[in-house]
């Protein structure tokens, strides 16, 4: 299920994805949606806050909610859906992690009724019940439904009436459950996993500067987290770039890497980079610390090579438009090539090496 946003989910004209974060109190609901926002971009609105904040506002609702949450009981569904729709109005967000809601049958058929959103999914937290307790009289907030007679209301309101929400969603398929008991960063790993499998978006990555680079053919390249690219493989002049997916950052390619690249080129296994001088029916493979192309084996099948894959120690090269691979032992010494043809009456047009391709 992706997080394609449902054409329902409409909020002020806007169409907007929620996911609804349950889980019992202390189960760390409110400490995993901040790392969340933080890596996915959603904005976080805990019912909880929203009905503290309505009680230091001072509004004609303070003294009701603020016996309502001394005893850790549910307050009415029109006053907490008033506050999230507001608080999503306000916000220039269209994802909303919403945190402790719907915490009854009551507040789902509410908001349902009110906002016409459904959740894209429930990220449910499930945790026992000595290490909520054990959280929460730790958690030095200094919230006053924190103690232990509060916390004891609290869970008995969870069980009998948040439970039943989860089970609700958990029939329409809805519910992700994450093992809460775990340390933070643990589960922060299973929420990620939930998250990336989910989010089925491009994320944008910083730009590439302009006029740095032509867009012509491009040959693109994974090694060692950073994708290297030309906009010209041959011996002509051409531009180069590296993108480090770590740092978020483009910079120049360095000379050396750039001059020689004058051919299809691939990395093995994301390590060692290979290419072919086209030209010359070279193999060569790059030296990071000298800058420069060290070669492996020459042959004239190689000339004119037009594209490559590597893997297992081998690189397949896509020769005499496409009418025969040559592939190269390179682990062998010294290397072997051999060449592998299409079937009769067809030609390569592209070539990929499955993870399964052995060297044996
Ligand atoms: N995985 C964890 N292991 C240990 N402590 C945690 C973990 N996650 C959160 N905590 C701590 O437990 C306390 C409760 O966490 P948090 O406020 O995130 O829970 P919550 O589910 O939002 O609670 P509530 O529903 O009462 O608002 C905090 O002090 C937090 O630092
Ligand atoms: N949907 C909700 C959410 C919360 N409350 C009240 O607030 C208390 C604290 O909530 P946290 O999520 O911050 O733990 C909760 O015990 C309720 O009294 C609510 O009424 N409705």
């Amino acid at each position: 299920m992706g997080t394609a946003v449902d054409t329902q989910n409409m909020e002020n004209g806007r169409k907007v994805t929620v996911i609804f974060v349950l889980g019992g109190p202390g189960s760390g609901k409110g400490t995993q949606c901040a790392n969340i926002v933080q890596n996915f971009g959603f904005t976080h609105l805990s019912a909880g806050d929203l009905l503290r904040a309505e009680i230091k506002s001072g509004s004609e609702n303070g003294t009701m909610i603020q016996s309502m949450i001394k005893e850790g009981k549910i307050v009415p569904s029109e006053v907490t859906v008033k506050l999230l729709q507001l608080a999503m109005q306000e916000s220039g967000n269209d994802k909303f992690l919403i945190d402790g809601f719907p915490r009854n049958e009551e507040n789902r058929e509410t908001f349902e009724s009110v906002t016409g959103i459904e959740p894209e999914f429930v990220l449910f937290f499930d945790c026992p019940e000595e290490e909520m307790e054990k959280r929460l009289l730790t958690r030095n907030q200094g919230r006053e439904d924190d103690n232990l007679e509060t916390i004891k209301k609290r869970f008995k309101v969870y069980m009998e009436s948040s439970l039943p929400v989860v089970a609700y969603y958990s029939l329409k398929d809805k519910v992700r459950k994450i093992d809460a008991a775990k340390q933070a960063e643990a589960v922060f790993e299973d929420v990620k996993a939930i998250f990336n499998s989910t989010t089925e978006e491009w994320e944008k990555v910083s730009s590439l500067r302009v006029g740095r680079f032509s867009r012509e053919t491009t040959d693109a390249i994974g090694w060692h987290g950073r994708l290297c690219m030309v906009n010209v493989k041959g011996d002509t002049a051409k531009q180069g770039a590296i993108y480090s997916a770590e740092q978020d950052l483009w910079g120049d390619m360095k000379e050396g890497m750039l001059s020689g690249w004058r051919g299809p080129a691939a990395a093995m296994d994301e390590e060692m980079i290979y290419l072919v001088d086209e030209s010359k029916g070279v193999v060569r493979k790059y030296n990071e610390e000298t800058d420069g192309w060290v070669d492996v084996v020459e042959s004239d099948r190689l000339r004119g090579a037009q594209q490559m894959a590597a893997r297992g120690g081998r690189l397949c090269v896509v020769c005499k438009d496409g009418s025969e691979i040559v592939v190269v032992d390179v682990m062998a010494s010294p290397p072997q090539m051999w060449v592998v043809e299409p079937p009769q009456g067809f030609n390569v047009a592209a070539v990929h090496v499955l993870p399964r391709m052995s060297r044996t």
